[in-house]
């Protein structure tokens, strides 16, 4: 009887199930797309228990739709949009409170607040991030206070707090196991990255009691048997856990330090091994676990940008300047370059290295002969300029200079974006025959530890390359452009 290892990808919009064989091929997917509530300029919620509804969804698809039946499925892997936050009770599994998803702005007055107490630096030593709203800390904190009698029930020790991975590992054991991996510990706020242990002093400032908080597990470890009344009366290993980001570092294979991935999905999310090394950052960027594996913890620096594959979608829902994603590489191919038009996507403020929350968007260059050509070229290479400045700073912080950069992300099958990146980076362009790394990174680390991979170099002989772009712009150009996205930032930030 075949085998398959599946991995729940539950993402910002949608939740997907992907079973995998054991060449790393994508057997079946099956996708969800559910709620997004946006209950106040610059709020973004989900529901969680719409979030599981739609995992079970997609678990069943999955699995009846390929023909795969339920015991043939070995273990399981999740994957999780990272920082999104869950608080509910322990006997009730009711949530206290909407899921408040990692791009929701609401509790920057809490970081500000931090901030100018002076506890920024401590935050960062110790946690490899910023205060900044992004992260889960102050969103748990933003529910106790606003949530009527959730501080009292969470001081009794009747509530509990969970990242995505959390929640669903929670609800597929039959409630019975509340864990969460270093990735997603590492995403908190809370937890402290060198020590390897959530930080009394940060949960303090934060009012956040510690018996809310879940066991931290390593990445690939047997967490629990999925109940059998949510899994067609099987009882399966689920074996993985890791935040999407650092479960698609994984699937692409980036093991040694030095290797590098972007995902241009939503937003866009480079990270670079660093080992077993937390690189800490002067240039704007996150230090982060890449993954507990093996009794050994790996780092990796990160460059988190908010916008990227939303600003196509912002062309093409917002604008209407086309129908299809995809159109979007004809239109920016039918002009030889943007005549000198910068987009600057900031529209819910600039993540890597900026950090700056204020700003907003804005078009620079316009001029009488301005194409809608122009526009979509522009936006498609804002993209390509963001992921520049975070490659400068992670090269200045590491002391690594990159030499191919793997991608994967919906947005990497723009081919213009891609030559684009190559010629803006100075460095190859590598895309994989698997796009679906971030499951595939969810697949691997669950079935390293059921044996059903060996090593992670069985893992690393998986990868293979669907198309190199290599880097053919004259410097001169290539400075000349860049330093005009440079200005273009420096004035939108002017602009608040
Ligand atoms: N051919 C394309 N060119 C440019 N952007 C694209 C293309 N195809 C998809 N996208 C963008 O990629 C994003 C979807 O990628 P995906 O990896 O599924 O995102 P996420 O996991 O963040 O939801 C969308 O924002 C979409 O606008
Ligand atoms: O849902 P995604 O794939 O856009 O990823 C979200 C990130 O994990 C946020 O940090």
């Amino acid at each position: 009887m075949d085998t398959y290892m599946l991995a729940l990808d539950q993402g910002t919009t949608s939740s997907r199930a992907m079973l995998f064989d054991k060449t790393g091929k994508v057997v079946h997917v099956a996708q969800h797309e559910f709620t997004q509530y946006f209950p106040q300029p610059g709020w973004v919620e989900h529901n969680a228990n719409e979030i599981w509804g739609s995992v079970l969804a997609v678990i069943a698809a999955c699995l009846s739709e390929s023909g795969v039946k339920p015991e043939q499925v070995a273990g399981i892997g999740i994957t999780n949009q990272r920082e999104t936050t869950v608080v509910w009770e322990r006997d009730t599994g009711n949530p206290v409170y909407n899921a408040i998803v990692w791009q929701s702005r609401q509790t920057a007055d809490i970081c500000e607040r931090l901030k100018s107490e002076g506890h920024n630096e401590l935050f960062r030593s110790k946690t490899g991030l910023l205060l900044d709203a992004y992260f889960s800390g102050t969103k748990v904190k933003w529910i106790l206070d606003h949530v009527e009698g959730a501080r009292e029930k969470a001081e009794r020790g009747e509530l509990l707090f969970g990242t995505i991975d959390t929640w669903l590992v929670w609800r597929l054991t039959g409630r019975r196991v509340h864990v969460t991996d270093y990735t997603n510990a590492s995403r908190t706020l809370m937890f402290n990255i060198h020590e390897l242990k959530w930080d009394e002093e940060l949960l303090n400032l934060l009012a956040v009691p510690a018996s809310m908080l879940p066991e931290v597990r390593s990445s690939s470890e047997v967490y629990g048997l999925t109940d059998r009344h949510h899994f067609f009366g099987c009882e399966i290993p689920i074996a993985g856990i890791a935040g999407d980001q650092q479960a698609a570092l994984f699937g692409q294979a980036c093991f040694e330090q030095g290797m590098a991935k972007n995902t241009y999905g939503t937003g866009c999310f480079m990270l670079m091994n660093t080992g077993g090394k937390a690189v800490a950052s002067s240039h704007g960027l996150l230090t982060t676990i890449a993954w507990g594996l093996g009794g050994k913890v790996e780092y990796a620096l990160e460059g988190s940008i908010f916008v990227a594959g939303s600003a196509v979608q912002w062309l093409r829902d917002g604008l209407r300047m086309f129908a299809d994603s995809k159109d979007s590489e004809k239109y920016a191919e039918r002009v030889a370059s943007t005549d000198g038009v910068y987009v600057v996507p900031a529209f819910v403020g600039l993540g890597a290295p900026y950090w700056d929350s204020e700003v907003r968007g804005a078009v620079f260059g316009l001029t009488r002969g301005t194409k809608k050509e122009h526009f979509v070229r522009a936006t498609l290479e804002s993209l390509a300029y963001q992921t520049k400045d975070v490659l400068t700073s992670m090269e200045a912080d590491s002391g690594i200079s990159l030499k191919t950069l793997r991608v994967d992300g919906g947005a990497v099958r723009n081919n213009f974006l891609m030559q684009f990146q190559a010629d803006m980076l100075g460095v190859p362009v590598q895309r994989p025959v698997v796009n679906e790394t971030t499951a595939l990174g969810a697949a691997y680390l669950a079935g390293l530890a059921i044996g059903y991979w060996d090593t992670p170099e069985e893992i690393a002989s998986n990868w293979a390359m669907e198309r190199a772009f290599a880097p053919g712009m004259p410097d001169e150009q290539r400075d000349r452009y860049y330093g005009g996205w440079k200005k273009a930032v420096q004035a939108a930030m002017v602009f608040k």
